[in-house]
């Protein structure tokens, strides 16, 4: 079936995607992923990034080897990292006659409609100017995101409110797997790749085995986002992060990627349910 093009995107760039195994920056892959995004810009098209690697930049920055534990901890490294993850961004982007503009999101600014009115407000007066939105959890003050929380506690549950908000045509979720496979392909190598999904059935969401070791919602909270856009008439591809072209294949139809088709466009609020299902 021919799918007609995307014009209003939202891709989410996970920790595994942006941190090499090191947990240094991976430039080859953040300048990848500004090329394309520019390049989708220039096409006339509105592009949006929620990107992750504030935590994982600021432990490394501050020598920190692993995942730091406590919260204070991991709040002080976002502080680092956050500026730093900008700092790339705006280099990278500037290169290309291309301005960014950095969003830093908590659960208030969806669960209360006039701070949602004004978010929206924002984020289309920026489109409308050709800006590239970077947007991530505030982590340094919202407790709650770095926790587990009631509306979204991570960034993938983040691009999915932003793009259902917005009346995004796809949200495109890049990590370190070709999408979702019938198992976990870092334990078994030979899963398939599911190609296509209709619907988020208990068969589908029982495939998600865990996560990456520096990423942190896995595969389950990409499949919940994934059923939340669903809803909301938004399509989702999960694809790999790593390479050249990937966004510009997943925009022409050509990736090799999960598609999670939409539903149809909901009357109304479109993250009315969702609000609604965290008790909002
Ligand atoms: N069925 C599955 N198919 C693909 N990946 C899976 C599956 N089940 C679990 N995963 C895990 O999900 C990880 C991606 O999620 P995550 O670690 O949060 O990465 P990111 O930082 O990109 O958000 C993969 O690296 C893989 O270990
Ligand atoms: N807001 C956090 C990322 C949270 C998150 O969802 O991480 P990931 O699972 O790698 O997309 C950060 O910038 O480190």
């Amino acid at each position: 079936m021919k799918r007609s093009a995307p014009q209003r995107i939202v891709v989410k760039a996970g920790t595994q995607v942006l941190l090499s195994e090191d947990g240094f920056p991976s430039l080859g892959r953040i300048f990848a992923l500004v090329e394309s995004l520019a390049s989708l810009r220039r096409q006339g098209r509105d592009v949006l990034l929620v990107s992750s690697g504030a935590v994982g930049l600021g432990a490394r920055r501050l020598g920190i080897p692993t995942r730091p534990g406590t919260l204070s901890l991991q709040q002080a490294c976002a502080a680092v990292g956050q500026g730093e993850l900008m700092a790339l961004y705006q280099s990278a982007f500037g290169r290309l006659d291309t301005v960014c503009a950095q969003v830093l999101l908590t659960q208030e600014d969806f669960s209360d409609p006039e701070r949602r009115a004004n978010l929206r407000a924002t984020l289309e007066r920026l489109l409308k100017m050709g800006v590239i939105p970077i947007i991530n959890e505030n982590d340094t003050v919202a407790t709650l995101e770095l926790g587990r929380i009631k509306v979204f506690g991570d960034n993938d549950k983040l691009g999915a409110l932003v793009a259902a908000g917005l009346g995004a045509d796809l949200l495109l979720i890049l990590s370190d797997v070709d999408g979702l496979h019938e198992r976990n392909p870092h334990q078994d190598p030979g899963a398939p790749l599911l190609r296509e999904v209709a619907a988020i059935t208990p068969e589908i969401l029982a495939r998600a085995q865990g996560s990456g070791s520096r990423g942190r919602g896995g595969m389950a909270t990409k499949l919940e986002s994934a059923r939340l856009c669903m809803e909301s008439g938004v399509a989702v591809v999960i694809a790999r992060g790593e390479g050249t072209g990937t966004l510009e294949r997943v925009v022409s139809g050509e990736a090799h990627c999960t598609r999670f088709l939409a539903g149809p466009r909901p009357k109304g609020d479109p993250l009315g349910p969702w609000l609604k299902e965290a008790g909002s």
